[in-house]
């Protein structure tokens, strides 16, 4: 069938079906051809790449991917929006749809399964609620692909890109700057969605690097520290590294951060990735 590009298709669509817009399910879907382009083009797909699209929605921004990609694997939560990507997407044979909550997927087996060991990349309208948890899946669990480009909320992807010293710069900053290069690519006004959402929204690309940005052997302490470095944001870090959730002692914590030549009055938003990374040596080195 010809691309759902319009509100009055979608609306058309969503009629035919009898479709009932779900907001816990964060759906929100676009209707603005410019920027059902410029998210395509931003994930630069090649002709033998492989996508991962997560809550395809009626399958607008799917039938896109579909003309670049080799294969596309589409999970979508929703059962109600089967029949209609059935119908909305007959035409394009490199499309799979999968009835799935994507936190419940094996990553890895689908990968493995799916895609005969091409580059792997992720293209996703988010609902708001599963952002940061399916983000933090794809990186910890280091889900092999190359990159996720990702329309979220604006707040959301700010945080993302944040750099020290700065009032956004937080625990998911570290998290996502270790494992990528994040790079926002557009700003999403609301009124390119039926339904309109009450908040901005932003795309943003995450860069995959082959190795996480800063070498660390005990990373699962290097985000210890990170979350209570910063869940006493006010505090100096030898204050707040010396009551979190590590329980370290304050002779550990001073004598580390003199190791790593960090002042102890500073404070967790103040320090760099590269400085945390040299902290989690000095105290996994006394603990
Ligand atoms: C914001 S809409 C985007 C729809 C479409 N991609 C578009 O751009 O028009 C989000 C979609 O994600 C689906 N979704 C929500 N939670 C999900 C989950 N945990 N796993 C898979 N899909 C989910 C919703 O049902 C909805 O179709």
């Amino acid at each position: 069938m010809d691309k759902i590009v319009s509100p009055s298709k979608t609306k058309a669509i969503v009629e035919k079906y009898k479709f009932r817009f779900s907001k816990s399910l964060g759906q929100n879907f676009l209707i603005d051809q410019n920027i059902l382009e410029d998210i395509v083009d931003g994930a630069d797909i090649q002709p033998d790449d492989c996508v991962i699209e997560i809550g395809p929605g009626i399958g607008t921004l799917t039938q896109f991917i579909a003309e670049k990609a080799h294969k596309v694997v589409a999970i979508e939560i929703d059962r109600n929006l089967i029949p209609i990507l059935k119908h909305t997407l007959a035409d394009y044979q490199n499309v799979e749809v999968i009835n799935q909550d994507v936190l419940k997927v094996d990553l890895h087996q689908l990968i493995a399964d799916k895609f005969e060991g091409k580059p792997v990349k992720v293209i996703a309208n988010l609902p708001y609620y599963v952002t940061t948890p399916i983000v933090m899946r794809f990186l910890e669990e280091k889900v092999p692909v190359d990159s996720l480009v990702i329309m979220i909320q604006k707040e959301v992807a700010v945080r993302m890109q944040a750099g020290p010293g700065t009032k956004d710069y937080g625990a998911l900053s570290i998290a996502v700057q270790y494992y990528c290069n994040p790079e926002i690519l557009l700003k999403v006004p609301p009124s390119v969605f039926i339904p309109q959402p009450k908040v901005e929204s932003i795309v943003i690309k995450l860069q995959v690097y082959p190795e996480p940005k800063v070498k660390v052997e005990r990373d699962d302490l290097m985000f210890a520290l990170v979350k209570d470095a910063f869940g006493k944001r006010r505090k100096t870090l030898l204050n707040a590294l010396s009551s979190g959730l590590l329980q370290l002692s304050k002779e550990i914590v001073r004598e580390s951060l003199e190791a790593a030549n960090i002042d102890e009055n500073r404070r967790g938003e103040t320090l760099t990735i590269e400085e945390y990374a040299t902290l989690t040596k000095e105290v996994a080195a006394r603990q």
